[in-house]
């Protein structure tokens, strides 16, 4: 996929101004509330119009302010996947699905609702009115009723936020594997850097109205450490959890981690923030905290007036957070060995 925006479109004293060429799969955009990014998402489907510049997606023009072209949404083969799943409450989930597919020229019609069924697991669902689905259900069937409509690129505006954390996070593995197994792209809309981590590769970041920068999701994140409450957010994927006294533990690349948070499901993704660990230069002789590790120092980096440690320890990688004078203390220099205590509530499920 090759998509070229340059365009602005103004609302009043609202200005947005894109200027990008993607040509991955897997797209952010972020920005926080108000810096235009639905605003750009209207524009690529054709839901609203530039007031100037051009639009093309996979060399075809899809909006060219000096040719005065504007192709209107159902010729651009873009789907669209929005907050909330807008389903149509007088079909049944298989009308539902049917809908964008019955639409699609013959020619173009790669992806079968048995495909959709299969990986987004709605097979159940199939002759159920919409009004009673769960809100994860409902927008599993609007994800597949945007995939059968066979697009050339996918929109997904805060799909999510919508829905709670675990639902959330149950739901992610859904959308990136249908869209990987289908071979869609999709630029993902999102202010969750969790989201982003998460879902794309590649992140183009809107403030008021201005591409401010076009970074990777990690790369973000450390940028964002420095002034984010939350820090920097570590995703850790855990697995094999066995119970341990009143606590639970679980494997971590080499090692095990200790974890007040008991097993649900079969996903065990967590996060940990930077500002929840320690460093200690020596081992520490008793501790309340339930991990230490031994790690190496992989990296240090400025963000605002914290400095960001990325660990090594094993084969997996965390990103601590400490004060310049700590740093300084800690003598932390690339290749010097750290003990990192953690306590066991720390982690926080995300899925
Ligand atoms: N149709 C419209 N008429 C007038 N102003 C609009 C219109 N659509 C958006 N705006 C304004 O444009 C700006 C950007 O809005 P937009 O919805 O694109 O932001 P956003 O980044 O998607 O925000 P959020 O994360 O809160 O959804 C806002 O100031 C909004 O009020």
């Amino acid at each position: 996929m090759e998509l070229i925006v340059r365009m602005a479109k103004s609302f009043g004293e609202f200005r947005l101004r894109a200027d990008f060429t993607a040509s991955g799969s897997r797209i952010g955009i972020f920005g926080e509330s108000g810096s235009g990014k639905s605003t750009l998402v209207n524009v690529l489907a054709g839901l609203a119009c530039p007031d100037s510049g051009e639009i093309v997606l996979d060399g075809e023009t899809l909006f060219s302010g000096a040719a005065r072209l504007d192709l209107p949404p159902e010729k651009r083969r873009i789907a669209l996947v929005f907050q909330h799943p807008h389903l149509f409450p007088h079909l049944s989930v298989k009308g539902n699905l049917l809908y964008g597919w019955k639409r699609c020229a013959v020619a173009n019609r790669h992806i079968h609702i048995d495909d959709i069924v299969d990986v987004l697991r709605i097979g159940h669902l199939l002759g159920r009115g919409v009004t009673n689905l769960s809100g994860g259900e409902k927008q599993r069937v609007a994800l597949g009723r945007a995939l059968l409509s066979n697009p050339r690129l996918l929109l997904m505006d805060e799909p999510l936020s919508a829905l709670d954390d675990s639902l959330r996070f149950q739901i992610i593995p859904y959308l990136r594997g249908a869209c990987e197994t289908f071979s869609i792209p999709y630029l993902f809309i999102s202010h969750s850097l969790v989201e982003m981590r998460l879902m794309t590769d590649r992140v183009i970041v809107y403030d008021r109205g201005r591409q401010a920068a076009d970074t990777t999701p990690d790369e973000l994140a450390r940028v964002r450490m420095g002034t984010s409450p939350v820090g920097y957010i570590n995703l850790l994927r855990l697995t094999d959890p066995q119970p341990r006294g009143t606590l639970f533990s679980y494997a971590w690349g080499d090692s095990r981690l200790v974890l007040n948070t008991p097993p649900a499901g079969e996903e065990h993704l967590f996060e940990l923030s930077s500002k929840d660990m320690i460093l200690f230069r020596k081992h520490p002789e008793a501790i309340s905290a339930r991990n230490l590790l031994r790690c190496t120092v992989a990296g240090v980096f400025k963000s605002g007036r914290k400095e960001g440690v990325e660990l090594a320890c094993g084969r997996e990688r965390l990103v601590a957070e400490v004060a310049a004078e700590a740093a300084r203390e800690l003598e932390l220099v690339v290749g010097s060995e750290v003990y990192v205590a953690i306590k066991a509530s720390a982690f926080r499920r995300l899925g």
